[in-house]
């Protein structure tokens, strides 16, 4: 948060930002099907991972007609269509693996996928906002969300393990939303100077943030890492910074030269964007840079809705200012609950990342395929960095220890 007093129309409110106080940036109900006239797309969408299996995705995109995209007319159509090319489009692009990727999509795909993106405001590669936010269904509508409960729309090679990933994940979001919804009253308490609202509403942040880390330890018991690192990881994976794609992709039809995009990831999660800004955390020159450009893959009213938060006035000088121990603690009840979010996320890349990696360079040194091919298939450009192309464990290191640095100390009591 900023610490002049400009910044944006008060009171805050999520609804201006398209987040609402039951899903926060989960896109409610997302569709299932679009109108008929698209059933060309949806055919090969449901069938990406036997065609992949098959080798034969990239010919059916081929065979496929030229789409007119007008027909497509609310957000939630619009949302379900990105999805369903971007999962073709990650396919197409991997179908073969690291080594016979391509260096054009077929203009059947390309156009309407440019104009959807357009439309969305969404670059055209698979983000968090397809994956995760826009790609689930309850099997029974009155029931909860869990891990029984939920399923995928639509999927990549993986099994279960793909769509353990992606609900947890999307678990990880739902956990959030009591402190997504207790950010108006953050920003509005501190314009009105009240200290009460403020702190309510930070122990709701608090609160969110432990169930967020709560949420992402079912990753373990969802997600086998070799078939994440061996076989999932790569469809993830963008035309940016991957020396296997160095140059990116012609998308044919909407221009002649190749764009680069990075590939999916949760740091396009809106999430801790929003917690740093409010909190006021600032990063180092370039993971700063790297978390600021994950912003342009966000639906644009979530992105807004972070620099606003950014532009409102300073939290933590609000804190220091007021001098006050119960204001202080539950400040710092905040930034610690977000640097253990932050430690047991790095956990989890360990496991799922650098450990495989290392596993995998041990197995192809020793000639060794047979017995763990799952893993010594992963693409090996990957090795040391992140499906959004980052050098994976020094970027999330630095990021941890500049969450750190907002941290407040008690102040001295009162003679
Ligand atoms: C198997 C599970 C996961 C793996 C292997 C993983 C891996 C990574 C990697 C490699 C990065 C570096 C950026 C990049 O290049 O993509 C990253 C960043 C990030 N991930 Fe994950 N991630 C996982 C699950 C999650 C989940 C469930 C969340 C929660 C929404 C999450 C939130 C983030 C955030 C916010 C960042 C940006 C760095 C930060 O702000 O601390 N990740 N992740």
């Amino acid at each position: 948060m900023a610490s002049s007093n400009t910044g944006p129309k008060l009171p805050f409110s999520l609804d201006r930002y398209h987040v609402s106080e039951e899903y926060g940036f989960v896109l409610p109900h997302p569709l299932a099907e679009l109108p008929p006239y698209y059933q060309p797309w949806m055919d090969i969408a449901r069938q990406v991972t036997d065609l992949i299996h098959d080798r034969t995705l990239r010919s059916y995109i081929q065979q496929m007609p030229l789409l007119d995209t007008r027909f497509l007319k609310s957000h939630r159509e619009l949302r379900l269509a990105h999805l369903a090319l971007s999962v073709m489009t990650m396919g197409y692009v991997w179908q073969e693996g690291e080594s016979a990727t391509v260096k054009v999509l077929p203009r059947n795909l390309a156009v309407p996928y440019w104009e959807v993106s357009q439309h969305l405001g969404l670059p055209p590669i698979l983000t968090h906002a397809d994956g995760v936010l826009a790609n689930w269904r309850k099997r029974d509508p009155e029931g909860p969300f869990d891990m029984e409960n939920l399923e995928l729309l639509l999927t990549l090679p993986g099994g279960e393990s793909v769509r353990g990933f992606f609900m947890v994940t999307l678990l990880v979001e739902l956990a959030a939303v009591p402190g997504i919804k207790a950010i108006p009253a953050v920003i509005n308490g501190v314009h009105a100077g009240d200290d009460g609202a403020v702190m309510g509403a930070l122990e709701d942040i608090a609160r969110a943030l432990c169930s967020m880390t709560e949420a992402l330890r079912l990753m373990h018991t969802y997600v086998d890492p070799a078939v994440f690192y061996g076989i999932m990881r790569i469809y993830l994976s963008g035309w940016k910074d991957n020396p296997s794609m160095a140059e990116g992709l012609v998308y044919d039809g909407v221009q002649a030269e190749p764009v680069q995009f990075s590939g999916g990831s949760a740091a396009q999660s809106s999430l801790l964007h929003c917690f740093d800004e409010l909190l006021g955390v600032s990063h180092e020159l370039q993971s700063g840079a790297f978390l600021t450009r994950m912003r342009d893959y966000m639906p644009p009213a979530h992105k807004r809705m972070i620099q606003d938060i950014s532009s409102s006035p300073s939290l933590r000088d609000f804190v220091v200012a007021r001098d006050s121990a119960p204001l202080t603690v539950v400040f710092q009840h905040c930034v610690s609950e977000l640097l253990a979010l932050r430690s047991y996320h790095i956990n989890v890349v360990s496991r799922y990342i650098t450990i495989p990696a290392a596993r995998a360079r041990q197995l192809r040194a020793q000639g060794e395929g047979r017995e763990e091919e799952t893993l010594t298939k992963a693409p090996t450009a990957l090795e040391e960095r992140g499906t959004g192309g980052s050098g994976i464990m020094s970027f999330l290191k630095t990021i941890r220890d500049r969450t750190k640095e907002v941290s407040l100390s008690l102040p001295a009591p009162q003679e």
